[in-house]
């Protein structure tokens, strides 16, 4: 049977709804802009989330998904870090992922594997069909060109890089303590950092690497990626713009709509982010003493990681229970407190919010972006600190609350940076630079803007790799 002639691009996400989202609204683009038809396999190591699959539900027909059979992780330990169980994830869904890529290979014109972050070992399934492979990165460009340096730091460097004396000087961005590098950096040892490292590495094999930024928010980084190979295309802001008809069960859409222009601070800690039991009831008193209007996604409190829910949104405990005693009776006319998951990106494009308490999770700070939301960053986990350290330090749309002594963030400075950041003169130079960039980020996403010029530059490999002989 003659094959079908549009080109068909595979995706496969790393675990993680952080990572799922921004792949989608690439995917969303590629479909509507250039055509193409798009199939994702998601590699899992349990059932769906909801989450997953009401984000993939509701794609057009040209995206299909596969959830690919779950993998088996009962055999490693319990402590192993987000990045190991991530990439093993991947690595033990590789046999899946061939039998899936024969089978679409067989039906169709299939020009390209985009992957992101954690799943290089895909590469090897798209060569032996002889399907280029492309990375997605949906972080930072400095986190990206941490990655294509990492190897190099690797070899120059003999002592853990949170003891080095010197900042680290990741090429094009500001100069960062060792300490702050992303989470797998932190311990040489583990096997956290030796993925990063193979990850890293394979970076330049692929044929291109697309980075979720653009340049008016990451002129430096860029332009020195730009420098160096494989090509890279700023593609960003690609961010979840939600829809209006997604269900509201929270009630938090209803709530917004009847609280002023602008006074309400969003506080969430993306997909994965959770708080000890002592920092939960800090913030909630923070939140209480500001006397500002809140909207705050809470998560039952976790004491040994900030990461718990990050392959599991799904909670089972009700989190209310974890609230000091009579919180919401006192709060009631000034916050609303949801459990586990609002819909974000409604959220941030209404008129009512006018700040955002984050974890610096990169699509919760582009979202902000889009919308013109200033910013209070909260970093936790993974490369949150860089990018809390690049937000506050170079960009400047951001205020940071200070931790104490023990690496408490207290409710007295908390309440003093909300009010700062809802009605001090620091909250309006932030907000005066969130604008501007929301103007930019427009426009660089806009018909001649240079994000979708870059996308297109992508499109058009995709499609001389379909015009070759095909071999698969
Ligand atoms: O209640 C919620 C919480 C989150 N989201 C959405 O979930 C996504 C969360 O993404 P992000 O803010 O990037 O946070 P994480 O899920 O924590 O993302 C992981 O992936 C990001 C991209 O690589 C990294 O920047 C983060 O550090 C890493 O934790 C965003 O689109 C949010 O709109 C909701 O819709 N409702």
């Amino acid at each position: 049977m003659a094959k079908a002639q549009t080109p068909h691009i595979a995706i496969l996400p790393s675990p993680g709804m952080g990572h799922l989202i921004p792949l989608v609204e690439f995917a969303k683009r590629l479909v509507h802009q250039h055509s193409f038809n798009v199939t994702f396999f998601i590699p899992v190591d349990g059932s769906p989330s909801k989450a997953q699959k009401s984000t993939l539900g509701s794609l057009p027909s040209s995206i299909d998904s596969v959830f690919l059979p779950p993998v088996n992780l009962a055999d490693l330990p319990g402590d192993l870090k987000i990045e190991t169980v991530i990439s093993l994830t991947v690595s033990r869904s590789l046999p899946d992922l061939r039998d899936a890529f024969k089978s679409l290979a067989a039906k169709t014109k299939l020009v390209g594997l985009v992957v992101d972050l954690f799943a290089t070992d895909a590469f090897d399934v798209a060569d032996e069909f002889g399907v280029s492979s492309y990375v997605f990165f949906p972080s930072t460009a400095m986190a990206l060109s941490l990655f294509l340096y990492l190897p190099e730091l690797d070899k120059t460097v003999s002592c853990e890089y949170r003891d080095m004396p010197e900042p680290v000087r990741i090429p094009g961005c500001i100069p960062v303590h060792g300490k702050e590098l992303l989470d797998p950096a932190q311990d040489r040892q583990n096997d956290a950092y030796k993925w990063l490292l193979h990850h890293a590495k394979r970076y330049r094999l692929a044929q291109g690497i697309m980075v979720n930024s653009f340049m008016d928010l990451e002129g430096g980084p860029i332009k020195a990626l730009q420098e160096s190979k494989p090509p890279v295309y700023p593609v960003g802001p690609l961010v979840n713009v939600g829809s209006s008809h997604e269900p509201d069960g929270s009630g938090c859409m209803k709530w917004l709509d009847v609280q002023h222009v602008g006074s309400v601070l969003y506080v969430s800690f993306g997909s994965g982010g959770t708080l000890s039991m002592n920092q939960l009831n800090e913030l909630a008193m923070g939140l209480e003493m500001s006397g500002q209007r809140f909207l705050w996604v809470i998560r039952c409190p976790n004491d040994s990681v900030a990461n718990a829910t990050f392959l599991n949104i799904d909670s089972q405990d009700d989190p209310f229970e974890f609230l000091p005693k009579g919180f919401i009776e006192r709060t009631k006319h000034k916050g609303l407190v949801v459990s586990s998951w609002a819909p974000q990106a409604q959220v941030l494009s209404h008129g009512s919010t006018g700040g955002f308490l984050t974890h610096c999770g990169w699509n919760s700070t582009l979202e902000s972006v889009v919308n013109g939301v200033p910013l209070i960053a909260w970093p936790l986990y993974a490369e949150q600190k860089m990018n809390a350290l690049m937000l506050t330090e170079d960009v400047k749309i951001a205020l940071r609350p200070k931790r104490n002594e023990n690496g408490l963030i207290c409710r007295d400075e908390i309440a003093k940076v909300v009010k700062g950041l809802m009605e001090g003169e620091e909250g309006k130079c932030i907000r005066t630079r969130m604008k501007e960039l929301k103007e930019a980020a427009a426009q660089v996403l806009g018909e001649n803007g240079s994000s979708t010029r870059a996308l297109s530059e992508v499109a058009d490999k995709f499609i001389n790799q379909a015009m070759q002989p095909s071999r698969n």
